[in-house]
């Protein structure tokens, strides 16, 4: 008999991605025993109002170029080819209907994330349909990761999985930040996005950071 497909989903607005996604990708796949993990450039982020997102076009593209070396990363562009809002409840319902309701579908987040997902649309719809992964992330304390995974537990009988992943200081707040004060990202994040950033001049403008 075959067995279920198991699925990764890495959501992000991936302005720019870099190695913090990356190796908490490569944890959970490889602590899931997943198939593929499918990162999802979001298209219009509802949540991200506090500075203009980059180009969806853009994100796409280093997307793709920072996973293409790794066989098990694959890139949708279900969220960039929406012209709305775009929303997780929708996204999932969507790889739902693509890869049939028996696949085992596990949205990735970082701890960061996952303290506002009880904020999300249809949160508890949501939580019904996939599994969820916090991976832990520098500067967010292990305590209040816990503390917020208990309390979905008590209200909506979920557990959520909380995966350690190699600890990587980046954000793309800061590389974003970097660029624009002329210091370096090499080793943040592949060589191949950096040389993207350089080509088209992205993050050269003081954009507040998301500050
Ligand atoms: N260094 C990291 N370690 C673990 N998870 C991370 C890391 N960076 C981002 N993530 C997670 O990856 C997902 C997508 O993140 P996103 O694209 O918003 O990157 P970000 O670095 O948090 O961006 P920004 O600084 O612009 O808010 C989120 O679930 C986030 O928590
Ligand atoms: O659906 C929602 O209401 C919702 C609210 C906030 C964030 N998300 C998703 O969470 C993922 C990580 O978001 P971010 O802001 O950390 O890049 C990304 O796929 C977002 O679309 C989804």
């Amino acid at each position: 008999m075959e067995r279920e497909l198991k699925l990764g989903i890495m959501g992000g607005t991936f302005d720019p991605i870099h190695y913090g996604h990356l190796v908490t990708a490569e944890a959970v796949r490889f602590e899931f025993g997943l198939d593929k993990v499918i990162f999802v450039p979001a298209g219009n982020p509802p949540h991200k109002i506090k500075r203009k997102v980059t180009d969806k076009k853009h994100r796409y593209l280093m997307t793709i170029l920072a996973t293409i070396t790794n066989p098990f990363f694959e890139v949708s562009t279900i969220e960039i080819d929406s012209e709305g809002y775009t929303y997780t409840i929708d996204t999932i319902k969507e790889f739902k209907k693509i890869y049939g309701e028996k696949t085992q579908l596990y949205f990735i987040t970082g701890a960061d994330a996952v303290l506002e997902i009880l904020n999300w649309k249809s949160a508890d719809e949501l939580l019904k349909l996939c599994h969820f992964v916090a991976a832990t992330r520098p500067g967010i304390e292990g305590n209040r990761i816990d503390e917020e995974l208990n309390k979905i537990k008590e209200i909506y009988g979920k557990i959520i999985y909380k995966v350690t992943v190699p600890s990587l200081a980046i954000s793309s707040t800061d590389i974003r930040k970097r660029v624009a004060e002329g210091r370096p990202i090499k080793y943040l994040l592949p060589e191949s996005v950096e040389r993207y950033i350089q080509k088209y001049g992205l993050y050269k403008e003081d954009d507040n950071y998301g500050l």
